[in-house]
């Protein structure tokens, strides 16, 4: 059994004040690790405060991007190493807003995943289709090419720790999420890429989130469903209320 992950993706939303206090008002009210990993992914600039508010508390923090160079000469950039040392545990990589907007490509999805590794930060890979190949009928095709290219090179126990999270671009910020059935549906082809390169244990081991209008009103029946293994959350993740439904649904499910 897989357990439960919900992470929340707080894009360039709050300021560090608010973030505390979201963090203040969550965090005793979080289900126990032991029945879902809650992850809070937020922007760099509140990592530390966050890390000192939720410690001791069942709550994860993770970062948005990073790069894949530990240090240098890197204007602006966020690296790895840094990462760890302040205790950040999970990083998204490769978001669909990354990709479209900072010229995130699947090679530096495929770095900045061993980087990760490297680090001992457990990465969340984002894959998914733009409405335009969905109507073509090429998800499965694209997504399958995405989480190919970003396990490059990958060892089969780093693949067992991985976490993927397929985002149809559609479904993002749109209030229109993809059916669960679909959603189980790609998130199936997912696993069986992964099987199909690595080995079953692998696709048993690996984790795969559905994003994209993930909301209290339509978590109850993706996390039904047997191919997803939680969700990777935005709008409805910056309200503590609709945060914490989220993760109660995922640990009681
Ligand atoms: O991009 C997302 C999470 O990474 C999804 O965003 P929404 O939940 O706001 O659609």
């Amino acid at each position: 059994m897989r357990k439960p992950l919900i992470a929340g993706n707080w894009k360039m939303n709050k300021t560090i004040q608010e973030a505390v206090d979201f963090a203040n008002e969550v965090k005793g009210l979080v289900p126990d690790r032991s029945k879902v990993d809650s992850i809070i992914c937020a922007p760099a600039l509140f990592l530390d405060r966050l890390l000192a508010a939720v410690d001791g508390y069942n709550v994860h923090i993770g970062a948005q991007t990073m790069h894949y160079e530990e240090s240098g000469a890197f204007t602006g950039e966020i690296s790895p190493a840094a990462l760890e040392d302040l205790g950040v545990s999970y990083c998204i990589i490769g978001h669909s807003e990354r990709r479209d907007m900072f010229n995130e490509t699947d090679e530096s999805v495929n770095k900045k995943t061993a980087a990760a590794f490297r680090h001992n930060i457990k990465p969340i890979i984002c894959v998914g289709e733009t409405l335009e190949q969905r109507e073509r009928n090429e998800t499965k095709g694209h997504v399958a090419n995405q989480v190919s290219k970003a396990l490059q090179g990958l060892t089969e126990e780093q693949v067992k720790q991985l976490i993927i999270a397929y985002e149809p671009i559609w479904a993002i910020g749109t209030g229109k999420s993809s059916t669960a059935e679909d959603a189980n549906e790609v998130c199936g082809h997912i696993r069986q890429v992964v099987e199909s390169s690595y080995s079953g244990s692998a696709a048993q081991s690996v984790k795969i989130l559905y994003g994209g209008s993930v909301n209290p009103g339509n978590i109850d029946e993706l996390m039904a469903k047997p191919e997803i293994d939680g969700a990777l959350v935005g709008g409805a993740s910056l309200d503590p209320h609709s945060f914490l439904r989220l993760l109660e649904a995922a640990a009681n499910g």
